[in-house]
This record gives C-alpha cells, structure tokens and sequence, in this order.
C-alpha cells in the first residue's frame, strides 16, 4: 500500500478497537479503503452499501488481510427513502458515521423519490440518513464534499433542476456544496442544543477511482486520461477522511482535505471551504428544504458526549 508517501499514516491513527463506524459506499474507492483501514485498526465497521455483492467482495478482502475483522455489509440505496429508513431501523449505535458515497456528473436521472439523482444521492441521503441516526451516533458525522463546491451554487426555488436547463457538472457543484452546507449548519445546531457531537467534512483532492466513469461521453473519456496521469490513488485519497473520522482533538466543523493544493494530495490538514458554503442564510434554507424534501426532521440529542479515543 502507498499511504506511507503521503505525510500522515492511518499508522498514527489512536486504536480504533471498541470504536464502530458506518462507512456509505464502501464497496468501492475511497469507501473500500476507509472501510479497509478502519477495520485493520481494530474498528468494528458498517459497509452500508447499494452493491452488496461488491460490499461483501470487499468484506472480505478485508477479513483475508485481517482474519479479527469486525466488518459487515448492509444494503443501502440513498436515491431510495425507503431503504434509508430500513438500513437505520436495524442499524446499531455507532461512533462515527462518514457519508462518503456519491455520484458525480450523471445524465438527468431521478431517485425513486423523484430528486436529481446528484442531490437526491450525494445530499438529502445523506441528509435523511444522518437525520435518522443522530440519536444513535455517539462522536461524530464526516461528510465527503469536493473542491468542486467552489464552482457550486444552491437554488433553493429549483434544488431539483426542474425549473433550470439541467447541467451535469453545476448539478453536481450544488450537491458537494451541499455537502458542507449541511456540515456547518449541523454543527451549529449540536453547538446551540448543547451537544458534544462534531459535524466535520472532507475532501480527498483528485483521486482515481469509479466516480469519473458514468457515460461514455468525450469527457469522461478525458478523465480517464487525466486520472491516469494526475490522480493519487484511492489509498491517498482516502486520507482526509480518515483522519477527519478518527483525528481525536478535531474540532467540530473542521473541513479536512490534502495539504498540496495544486497538485491535489499530501497529508490531510484543515483546509478553508469558500465563502458561499459558509452562508448561514443559503445553510439554513438548504436544511428547511432538505427535511420538508424527505420528511426527515432532526431531533439533536442534547446529552450525548464525543466519545474521543
Ligand atoms: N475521486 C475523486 O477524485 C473525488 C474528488 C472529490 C470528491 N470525491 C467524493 O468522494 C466520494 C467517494 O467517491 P469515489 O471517488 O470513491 O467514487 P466511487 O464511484 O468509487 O465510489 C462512490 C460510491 O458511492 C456509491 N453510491 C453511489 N450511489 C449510491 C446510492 N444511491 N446509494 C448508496 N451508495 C451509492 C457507489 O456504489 C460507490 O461505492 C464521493 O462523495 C465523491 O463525490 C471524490
């Protein structure tokens, strides 16, 4: 494994042993690893996964290169409601949960609730998930946003490109600054309630992995060259979410991603989102939009304290 080029090691990651997690599309790229490396650390890890064939691959793999592997696939789709609401009915409490999976720059497609799939996936699945287990989640919510937020803008009157001529590359902006939107928001809201969970994100830099591959158009022909000549490996990638899970002094509302800018990799450092992504107006909006869009309302749990390893 390549990890030990970048700087920060999961070798300097606390013990994860007594800790579990739930990791949303692992059964793939960033996912996989951070699933993978969580487990070797002792971690008792959820591969919450819409493939679970390929979870369960990826299970075990893990359980060959580490026979004590606490590691277990369960389905979930976010673009369906329905099998959010299943997977948090039988989901125990965790520590941590990191809503990692996503889709990046698809067709005009809808969930089954009738979102743009980029929103509908990448945000309001994550959002109804995190909403759904807060009671159950005992530290903190990472949430995997993008560089690409920098380009994004929020319409709260056509959240679902139903007014708008829909844009792949904007619709997906919209969902990873969607991503720290929501991340900064609910840590306001654990801080007004008095609560002691964190609400931090990440963002892996470029990385190579199955995200840049959905339609067979020139362009995603083009990034299949540019991964192959500038992207790290899923292993470097998977860095800032590791630490942005596991790191035990990161303060709530921390965004984590590489410490090279340019070239997009290096060891995980706390990084600055831009200014839209910290509009508390445009957060709030968002967060009015997302519960009446999934009909998930959040309770914050006043009492529950990080439990830091
Ligand atoms: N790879 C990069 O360079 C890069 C850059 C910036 C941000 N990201 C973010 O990193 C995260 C992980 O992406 P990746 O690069 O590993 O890509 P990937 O395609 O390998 O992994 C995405 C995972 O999400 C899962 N997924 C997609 N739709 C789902 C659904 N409806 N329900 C449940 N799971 C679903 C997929 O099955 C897959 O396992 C994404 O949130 C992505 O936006 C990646």
């Amino acid at each position: 494994m390549s990890i030990g080029m970048y700087g920060w090691t999961p070798g300097e990651m606390n013990n994860q042993s007594g800790r579990s997690f739930v990791v949303t599309g692992a059964n793939s790229g960033l996912g996989a690893v951070t699933a993978r490396v969580l487990a070797e650390a002792g971690a008792s890890v959820i591969l919450a996964c819409r493939n679970t064939d390929r979870g369960e691959a990826v299970a075990d793999r893990i359980r060959k290169s580490q026979p004590e592997a606490q590691c277990e696939v369960r389905s979930l789709d976010l673009a369906d409601l329905s099998s959010v609401y299943a997977f948090t009915n039988e989901c125990p409490q965790i520590d941590v949960l990191i809503n990692n999976a996503g889709v990046m720059a698809v067709p005009k497609t809808r969930t089954k609730d009738g979102f743009e799939m980029q929103l509908g996936t990448n945000h309001l699945g994550h959002f109804a998930l995190t909403g759904l287990l807060l009671d159950r989640i005992t530290d903190r919510v990472v949430t995997v946003s993008s560089g690409m937020h920098l380009i994004g803008r929020v319409d709260l009157k056509d959240l679902n490109w139903e007014r708008r001529k829909y844009r792949r590359w904007p619709a997906y902006a919209q969902s990873k600054l969607a991503n720290l939107l929501f991340t900064y928001e609910l840590q306001r809201r654990f801080d007004a309630a008095g609560s002691g969970m964190r609400a931090v994100a990440a963002h892996p830099g470029y990385a190579s992995t199955g995200l840049q591959s959905h339609t067979g158009t020139i362009q995603d022909r083009l990034m299949r060259v540019t991964n192959k000549l500038l992207a790290q490996s899923a292993e470097g990638g998977a860095l800032p979410s590791l630490y942005a899970a596991t790191a035990p002094s990161l303060p709530g509302g921390s965004y984590v991603g590489p410490a090279g800018r340019f070239e997009q990799r290096g060891s995980p450092v706390l990084v600055r989102s831009n200014k839209r992504s910290r509009d508390r107006t445009l957060a709030k909006g968002l967060w009015e939009e997302s519960e009446a869009l999934t009909g998930v309302a959040y309770r914050i749990p006043a009492d529950t304290g990080s439990t830091q390893n």
